[in-house]
């Protein structure tokens, strides 16, 4: 991990991103420019194995990597643990997360605490975790971001990316699009409690969404180059996490909102979908344009009302009540909490519930 006190800064990004048709084959000389060889150890899902997560193995067994491979479940502790204990036991030299966000997450806290490097090979751009320093990791009946070491390289292929299910994609365009009110947060928490606040994070962080909100239209199933798009985007951001230092640029209130559905209504919905429709309400209470917000993710496909999430309308108005308490110390324009009225009347005019 990174030491972050004084006032040294000190930024960790990707070393390489690799993003393309067939860059899975790549993976080798990834490895190579790493100066990472023998002794990888792929972490994976038990759908993304058969999609990537094989692939990857074979590629470097063919290469004479000896690499060693195991399914995770779930995002939480105890896939963590057993990661750990088999890839200590291989004696692995590196991690890859091989699959969606949570076996991003459990190779990248493995990786963390083995003190390892670690790639990232999603096979979804459903969110920005594919390329951050965060992970996402269930314990003890409760989620938690954790600070992790960033990846020392993405490696995101985008005909693979393009097969997965749309809703996968579309999720993705709601964890970017929610940079636009993480940023009004982030700004509102500077003037009113002195955050130290980076223009450089900010900017790049609006400007990846604003590139996203510009041609919404560009977002479609099944094609490369909107993928492409949204890969870039998503690394966008985790650079921009990574000026900051933290996940101020890219995570607000809306993404508290989100944290709280998790809570409420676990299961339901996506992270980035949630985030999405967090970002319509929380536009609104800042007194931004949420309509257009709400336009752009239709034009996209992704759910703008709580039936479209799959949830009801009473966890919705209760994430509204409780998205403060999430992360107290990080400071938005929920501020001490809305009241009931209020949460009423922000979910009902923006049209997120009827
Ligand atoms: N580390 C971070 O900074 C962040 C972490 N997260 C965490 O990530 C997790 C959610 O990740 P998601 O990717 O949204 O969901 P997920 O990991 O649950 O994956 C969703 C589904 O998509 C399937 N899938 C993935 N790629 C596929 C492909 N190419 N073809 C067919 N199916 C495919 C998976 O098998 C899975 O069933 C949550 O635990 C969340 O808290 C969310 C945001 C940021
Ligand atoms: O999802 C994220 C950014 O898009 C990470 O944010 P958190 O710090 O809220 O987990
Ligand atoms: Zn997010």
């Amino acid at each position: 991990m990174i030491p972050t006190k004084g006032k040294k800064k000190w930024m960790q990004l990707p070393r390489d991103v690799v993003v393309g048709p067939d860059v899975i084959y790549d993976v080798k000389d990834v490895c190579d420019d790493l100066k990472l060889r023998e002794g990888a150890f792929i972490v994976t899902g038990q759908n993304t194995k058969k999609i990537a997560g094989d692939v990857v193995f074979d590629h470097l067994d063919d290469c004479g990597y000896e690499p060693g491979i195991i399914v995770s479940k779930e995002a939480s502790m105890d896939d963590v643990k057993k990661v750990v204990s088999e890839a200590e036991g291989s004696n692995s030299r590196y991690l890859m997360g091989v699959g969606s966000g949570k076996s991003i997450d459990v190779a990248k806290l493995a990786a963390t605490q083995l003190d390892l490097p670690f790639i990232s090979v999603p096979t979804a751009a459903s969110h920005d975790g594919i390329v951050s320093s965060r992970a996402s990791i269930h314990d003890k009946g409760k989620k938690t971001s954790i600070e992790v070491n960033a990846p020392m390289a993405v490696i995101a292929d985008t005909n693979i990316i393009s097969g997965a299910p749309y809703r996968l994609l579309a999720a993705g365009c709601g964890d970017i699009i929610s940079n636009y009110t993480a940023v009004l947060d982030w700004e509102l928490a500077h003037r009113l409690r002195n955050e130290p606040f980076s223009e450089y994070a900010a900017a790049l962080s609006r400007m990846t969404a604003q590139i996203l909100m510009d041609s919404p239209e560009a977002i479609k199933p099944e094609l490369e180059s909107s993928v492409r798009i949204v890969v870039k985007a998503l690394v966008s951001s985790g650079v921009a996490m990574s000026i900051a230092g933290s996940s101020r640029p890219a995570s607000g209130s809306e993404h508290m909102f989100s944290h709280a559905l998790d809570m409420l209504a676990p299961g339901s919905a996506l992270h980035g979908e949630q985030c999405g429709v967090g970002t319509i309400m929380m536009m609104y209470l800042h007194g931004g344009d949420w309509k257009k917000i709400k336009e752009c993710l239709e034009i996209i496909g992704a759910p703008t009302t709580a039936e479209e999430l799959g949830i009801e309308d009473k966890y919705i108005l209760e994430a509204l009540l409780v998205a403060h308490e999430i992360r107290p110390e990080r400071y938005t324009v929920l501020g001490a909490g809305l009241t009931p009225e209020a949460a009423e009347k922000v979910a009902r005019l923006t049209k997120v519930i009827s």
